[in-house]
């Protein structure tokens, strides 16, 4: 029986485009400056530092960090300091009101359904801790932080990697079959069913289609599956 459920965000509960045509164009824009801005202060020059661990490279040149993060944005690294910084540049852009967290109607309803059914809710996303609570504090459907219970990103680990799904269910007060892991990305779902969850895909956006593991195309079909 399930009694959590732990979801991905970008492609599953957020449109893919939201993330790669407005988060992460925002971010690449606002860096150079926001990284020159605040190198000294405390959260940014560890990240930066942690940049320069990841390169190799101990003394590299800000300049050259930047030149990095800005590729690495490019090419969708899901490196856990540029993720971090990532989530410190949104906050102006959502405090702005730039733009607001997209959410998919029928995952927003299904959420609420869940929480209302005595699910515990969790999120676990290669979006930092802080990007993923500012964009359901600041979504399509207001304030959503209520709904969760926890909050996971890279620091338990990648999410192709099954020892990242044991970490959080080490935190967590459920056995690892009583959580479901929901994504529309096949390895993630494969290291989450390595590890022992349930698991669930959604197929979206013409993205790969997970052969091991039941598939909806959006949560409206959520419940007809269960009974399959
Ligand atoms: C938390 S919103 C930003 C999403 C993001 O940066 C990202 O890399 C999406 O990864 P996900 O694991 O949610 O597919
Ligand atoms: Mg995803």
């Amino acid at each position: 029986m399930i009694k959590a459920i732990l979801t991905d965000i970008e492609g599953t509960i957020t449109r893919i485009s939201f993330v790669k045509e407005i988060l992460f164009p925002y971010a690449a824009d606002k860096l150079p400056e926001f990284v020159t801005q605040h190198a000294d202060t405390p959260e940014v020059r560890t990240q930066l530092d942690a940049v320069r661990t990841e390169l190799g490279e101990p003394q590299a040149s800000l300049e050259r960090v930047i030149t990095s993060l800005l590729n690495w944005i490019a090419e969708d690294k899901k490196i856990t300091s540029l993720k971090q910084l990532q989530g410190m540049i949104w906050q102006y852009g959502y405090q702005n009101g730039d733009f607001t967290g997209h959410i998919y109607p029928d995952a927003y309803q299904f959420l609420c359904a869940e929480h209302d059914a005595g699910k515990a809710l969790y999120v676990y996303s290669s979006g930092s801790v802080q990007a993923q609570q500012l964009l359901f504090a600041h979504s399509d459907y207001g304030d959503m932080r209520p709904m969760f219970s926890g909050y996971f990103d890279t620091r338990v680990g990648a999410k192709q990697q099954p020892e990242a799904y044991q970490t959080i269910v080490s935190q967590l007060s459920f056995a690892a079959h009583e959580i479901l892991f929901l994504s529309d990305v096949v390895a993630e779902l494969d290291a989450a069913k390595a590890a022992g969850m349930q698991t669930l895909q959604l197929w979206r956006d013409g993205q790969p289609r997970a052969q091991a593991h039941p598939f909806i195309e959006d949560f409206s079909q959520y419940h007809a599956q269960e009974s399959q």
